[in-house]
């Protein structure tokens, strides 16, 4: 009498009746397939499709590593699910249990209902079901009761949600049944929440598992569960292209034009560019890594560094861990100097990062600090405005780093509150910035001795942009970072940024290309785009500096040279015949 009403049922929605228990716009929608396009009749109890031993073989083979990344997944949702006999399966993208969970006291019955191992749930065989209507639809959904098409699984309930491969593909289905279940279909509610998450757990381990090389930006609108769970996360090339994405991300991304995701700048889509990537790494706190979708909307970010293969031996051309790898181009100096750091930073030794103001020391403390243990805090204390009062809130905070910025800054008191502090807490680390000569004024006496050696562990003294010899790679760094994507330096604009002195460093470099980005026409900075220099060119070089540091920040470049110490051309001539140097062979 039932299978009679089913039946019916099934005929008088497809001539667009109302249905007896108002159902979902899908099923009917699934219904219409199997009449119309497979050509299935209701009456007709089919059993189960079990594929054969050899063909299970060849399925569970095409999805051996979706099977190895999904199954502590798995696990974890049946362990949340025990004793309410649920079953879970895995199916790849034909519809075939390559992976199962459940009740072994069950399983004659879960094998005569399909739900097993090798069962073929695709909608053309086995009719309005979860899994099949899953991956018509690519939605997730919940086949309850009399929602199937076929008579024989009528009481079932199955909810399923696929998952989609980093290229945005659909590969498998994740579903959750019951044998017996209540009557109402809310009663599935609670499953189809935890499917879901679970297949954006699966898609998000994928998604790590295979781009170790690249960056991956984890998304979460809530800035608790970011680190924990995050909702979606997109993997990014070395120039910031979308190369993978998890579902959830697809759908946050999506542009307006229905254009794709993969392949394009991310830039285009998030207000962001690879070179922020670093300030949202773990170590900032999480309220601070706010970014901006382009359509306005706000979200925090998490951004993972590419995991480097490991080059065994020390001193040898062992790549640089992520947070370090992005702070320099081809720089001589810089180089040894970032794999110093990069061993010290597993350390707990007290770091000093001299260097003028704006060379970066804040943010190789912050890279250092990402590239140390895990799961300790980064606390940052600017000097100048530092009491005691401020430093004995210390004393209660978690371990990790302490960064001191401006550290020459701090008043006589401070000092003191400074030092008892570290006697008293040997897990806070002290990492001190410092602009000005400190071991001097410490044997001048204007600033503690004991303190200064407490703090100067090791010292890493960054150069300023004038000696840099990555200037040009610095420059198209902060152009991409200048808020307008796409950007470009006209032949003379890029030389005279290059010849410029940067008293305000790579902060000065970031705010002229910020001014002429926005001033400029077109897509193209020129010359009357730039702000004029902050101050005047020295007329002389630095005592500490040689002219042959800044010819070799040049490259030997007489004109750039000239320019960089404020001198007409044939004054470095000059200078440099006298001082007897030649440009290297
Ligand atoms: N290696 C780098 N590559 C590109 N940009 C950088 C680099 N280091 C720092 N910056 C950028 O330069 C600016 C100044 O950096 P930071 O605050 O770390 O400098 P600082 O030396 O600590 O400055 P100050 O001594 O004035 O406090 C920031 O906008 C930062 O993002």
């Amino acid at each position: 009498m039932r299978d009679l009403a089913h039946v019916r049922e099934i005929d008088s929605a497809l001539r667009g009746q109302p249905t007896a228990d108002l159902r979902d716009a899908l099923v009917i929608d699934s219904w219409r397939r199997c009449v119309e396009t497979y050509g299935m009749d209701p009456a007709r109890a089919e059993a189960a499709h079990i594929v054969t031993e050899a063909e299970l073989r060849r399925h569970r083979e095409q999805s051996e590593r979706l099977i190895a990344t999904a199954r502590s997944g798995l696990r974890s949702l049946f362990r949340q699910v025990a004793g309410q006999n649920y079953v879970l399966l895995l199916a790849d993208a034909e519809g075939v249990c390559v992976d199962f969970f459940g009740d072994p006291r069950f399983e004659d019955e879960l094998r005569e209902a399909g739900l097993y191992l090798g069962s073929d749930w695709s909608e053309d065989l086995a009719g309005t079901c979860g899994v099949g209507s899953c991956l018509v639809t690519g939605e997730a959904v919940t086949i309850h009761q009399s929602d199937h098409f076929g008579l024989a699984h009528t009481p079932l309930s199955c909810t399923a949600a696929p998952i989609y491969d980093t290229q945005g593909q659909l590969t498998a289905v994740l579903d959750i049944s019951l044998l017996r279940s209540p009557s109402p279909k809310s009663s599935q509610n609670l499953a189809m929440n935890l499917v879901r998450a679970s297949a954006r757990r699966v898609e998000m381990a994928n998604l790590m598992a295979t781009t170790r090389r690249d960056w991956v930006l984890r998304l979460s609108s809530s800035p608790e569960f970011l680190e924990v769970d995050p909702e979606a996360a997109v993997a990014l090339d070395g120039s910031g292209r979308i190369v993978g994405l998890t579902h959830a991300a697809q759908t946050l991304l999506a542009p307006e034009d229905g254009g794709p995701l993969i392949g394009t700048p991310v830039g285009r889509h998030i207000d962001l560019s690879v070179d922020d990537l670093p300030d949202l790494m773990r170590g900032r706190p999480t309220e601070d890594r706010v970014i901006r979708l382009r359509d306005g909307r706000g979200l925090f970010g998490h951004a993972i560094a590419p995991q480097k293969p490991r080059v065994p031996g020390r001193g040898g051309p062992a790549q640089l861990p992520g947070g370090l790898s992005s702070l320099c181009g081809a720089e001589p100096v810089l180089e040894p100097l970032l794999h110093r750091a990069a061993r010290l930073a597993a350390t707990p030794v007290p770091l000093l990062i001299e260097g003028e103001t704006g060379t970066g020391k804040e943010t190789l403390a912050r890279a250092i600090h990402v590239c140390g243990p895990p799961e300790r805090a980064f606390h940052r204390l600017h000097c100048a405005s530092a009491t005691p009062g401020t430093l004995q809130a210390f004393a209660e905070a978690r371990a990790g780093t302490l960064f001191l910025k401006g550290v020459e800054d701090l008043g006589p008191e401070a000092q003191g509150a400074l030092l008892a502090l570290l006697e008293s807490r040997a897990d806070l680390r002290p990492v001190a910035s410092v602009r000005t000569d400190l071991a001097r004024a410490a044997q001048e006496g204007t600033f503690r001795p004991e303190l200064f050696f407490r703090l100067a562990g090791d010292r890493l003294r960054l150069p300023p942009l004038r000696l840099r010899h990555d200037l040009a790679w610095l420059i198209d760094r902060a152009l991409r970072r200048s808020g307008v994507p796409d950007m470009g330096l006209s032949p003379a604009a890029r030389a005279e940024l290059q010849g410029r002195e940067w008293p305000g460093n790579i902060r000065e470099l970031e705010s002229v290309l910020r001014v002429a980005a926005a001033v400029a026409e077109g897509r193209v900075i020129d010359l009357p785009d730039l702000p004029a220099p902050c101050f005047a060119a020295r007329r002389e070089s630095a005592p500490d500096e040689g002219l042959e540091a800044i010819l070799d920040a040049c490259g030997w470049n007489m004109a750039q040279a000239a320019r960089r110490l404020g001198v007409n051309r044939s004054t470095v001539m000059r200078r440099v015949r006298k001082a007897g140097l030649t440009p290297p062979q």
